[in-house]
């Protein structure tokens, strides 16, 4: 039995190359498995998916090539590695965006760099959120159709700028008078900035996630759309069902009960909240020092 695992070990284990490892080796393979996932996740919930497919179909058919040596197809396939990285490069631009804008995000930044929250001045109070659940579900019960957008840390400017400006507080009353039928605001969406509606009938982009319910039209579309190409938190009232439904992250989360509602909206603000904490702590810090220093 031992000779059998001598044999083994001479066999197996010791003609291979163990390379010395430290502690940063360590970090780096932790640091590449997280991207490597952050990659995978991203590719999975966006249309780089489909690519991906495409990319290994073309893979498998490249080797081909090479095991039976096509060398015109081997050369076309060469000489157009450069125009398809561009290409990838363009129709993946929101996508690319995206990901950028998430890496500069906030909750991410805070943590790193307290500062970052000091732009934000403004204020998501109890009254907002009691505002927009209120009007939600008195909209739904009416199967008055809504588009809300909650805007977070990325500003939605160049949205806003296709509606028309408001400034106006949050109110349950505002919100379902806005979304009324057959008034000038009522089509398309609202952006909520803090504690204040800063403009209606915006037009969203559309989502192109073909794993999104055949039966959900265009209001859910520009639901997920948005919440593809920004952090904020959008609410969709149907008009034909009267559900409530709430989209973040390129996710739809359909028929919510009202304590749902207010949990995702609770959510965000103590996000806003945890990062102005951090930046009156650091404030804090910093007049403490000063004040020793005198
Ligand atoms: N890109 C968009 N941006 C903002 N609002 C939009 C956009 N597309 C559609 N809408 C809004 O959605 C309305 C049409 O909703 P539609 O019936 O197609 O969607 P739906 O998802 O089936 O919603 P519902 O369940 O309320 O019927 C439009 O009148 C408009 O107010």
């Amino acid at each position: 039995m031992e000779a059998r695992i001598t044999q083994f070990f001479d066999r197996y284990i010791k003609g291979s190359y163990f390379p010395e490892m430290h502690i940063t080796d360590i970090i780096e393979i932790i640091i590449i498995a997280f991207l490597v996932y952050q990659l995978m996740i991203w590719i999975k919930n966006t249309k780089a998916w489909m690519l991906l497919k495409g990319i290994v179909v073309l893979g498998v058919f490249i080797l081909l090539a090479f095991v039976f040596q096509m060398h015109t197809i081997l050369w076309l396939a060469k000489n157009s590695l450069t125009v398809l990285a561009t290409v990838i490069i363009v129709v993946f631009q929101p996508e690319l965006r995206r990901a950028l804008e998430k890496l500069g995000e906030r909750k991410f930044i805070a943590a790193v760099v307290p500062f970052e929250s000091a732009k934000d001045k403004g204020r998501f109070s109890e009254a907002t959120i009691d505002g927009i659940v209120e009007a939600s579900y008195i909209m739904g019960r009416a199967k008055t159709g809504a588009l809300i957008v909650v805007e977070q840390a990325i500003k939605l400017t160049e949205y806003e700028s296709t509606g028309i400006r408001m400034d106006c507080i949050v109110s349950s009353q505002v919100l379902v008078n806005i979304f009324e039928h057959n008034t000038p605001l009522h089509d398309g969406a609202i952006i909520i900035r803090n504690d204040r509606i800063v403009s209606a009938t915006c037009y969203l982009p559309l989502s192109d996630n073909m794993g999104l319910s055949k039966d959900l039209g265009t209001r859910h579309r520009a639901a997920v759309g948005m919440s593809e190409v920004s952090d904020a938190l959008i609410i969709v009232v149907s008009e034909e069902t009267g559900y409530v439904s709430v989209a973040q992250g390129g996710r739809l989360d359909r028929n919510i009960s009202k304590e749902k509602l207010r949990e995702y909206l609770e959510d965000i603000q103590n996000k806003k909240s945890e990062s102005r904490s951090v930046l009156a702590k650091w404030k804090g810090r910093l007049s403490h020092e000063k004040k020793s220093d005198e």
